[in-house]
């Protein structure tokens, strides 16, 4: 997968190149490349902001800049086409289905946001010659679309074949979909048996798959009703057993 993202802030990346995700950019598997927007500024400032139309706080990232980079940006692959990914607060839900789905794209650009905002033509300009999704990770205000991208390339960016090493923990993650039911997921444990006091639950080191798997299930369970109650309200009824209405 190629992903292009264009920043006023590129060092903001520089996590992009650490751990499993820095390790599949050297292996090949992704083609992560940064793009400083002030590239594609011709004044003595590098101007890349101006007063809203209309008046009220804050300042609008213009419209030029934008448009050149990404001309230069998405023009020279050979007549292949990306999806603009344009993080924004009013944008539609990130989720782990939206990471799903990107995942099997080739090509993704992320266009990093400041200010109040990009100029809204930039975006409608896009949109006539590639995909364009306005997308936000949760309902919080951000002071940029920088943080935002590097959470949904590191959620796109786990599901690539090679990149995590254990496929089975890319399965069993919370929201993956169709996984556990959609059900967040429980406690974990590792050595030591014992810690401060703390015993590791014993079922866990019965070497009883099958109450293993129970008992993980109830703890999942559990932990959704408290933490995600909007979350048991899409199981299928058919799918509780009569043990799991108890927990
Ligand atoms: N995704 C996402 C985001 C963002 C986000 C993304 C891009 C930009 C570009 C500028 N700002 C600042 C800003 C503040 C106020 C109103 C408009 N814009 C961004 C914020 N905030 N919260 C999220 N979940």
């Amino acid at each position: 997968m190629r992903i292009d993202i264009i920043t006023i802030f590129p060092d903001y990346f520089a996590p992009l190149d650490l751990s499993l995700i820095g390790k599949a950019r050297r292996s090949g598997l992704i083609d992560v490349r940064l793009h400083d927007l002030r590239r594609w500024t011709y004044d003595r400032h590098h101007t890349v902001d101006d007063t809203p139309y209309g008046g009220g706080p804050g300042m609008v990232m213009k419209p030029e800049p934008w448009g050149e980079a990404l001309d230069a940006v998405t023009g020279d692959a050979d007549g292949a086409t990306p999806r603009l990914v344009l993080p924004t607060p009013s944008g539609l839900p990130f989720t782990q289905q939206d990471a799903v789905r990107l995942a099997a794209e080739p090509w993704l650009v992320f266009a990093c946001g400041r200010y109040e905002g990009i100029d809204a033509r930039v975006a409608v300009d896009a949109a006539r010659r590639m995909p364009v999704e306005e997308l936000s990770i949760g309902d919080y205000v951000l002071n940029g679309g920088e943080a935002a991208t590097l959470v949904m390339v590191e959620a796109v960016s786990r599901l690539l074949p090679g990149v995590l090493g254990n496929a089975e923990s890319v399965a069993q993650d919370s929201f993956a979909p169709g996984m556990m039911d959609n059900l967040v997921e429980g406690p974990v444990y590792t050595k030591p048996a014992v810690w401060r006091g703390q015993e590791v639950p014993p079922v866990l080191l019965s070497g009883h798959h099958g109450a293993v798997d129970r008992w993980r299930r109830d703890e999942a369970l559990r932990k959704t009703a408290r933490n995600r109650p909007d979350l048991l309200d899409r199981l299928d009824p058919d799918t509780l057993d009569r043990r799991d209405r108890e927990v």
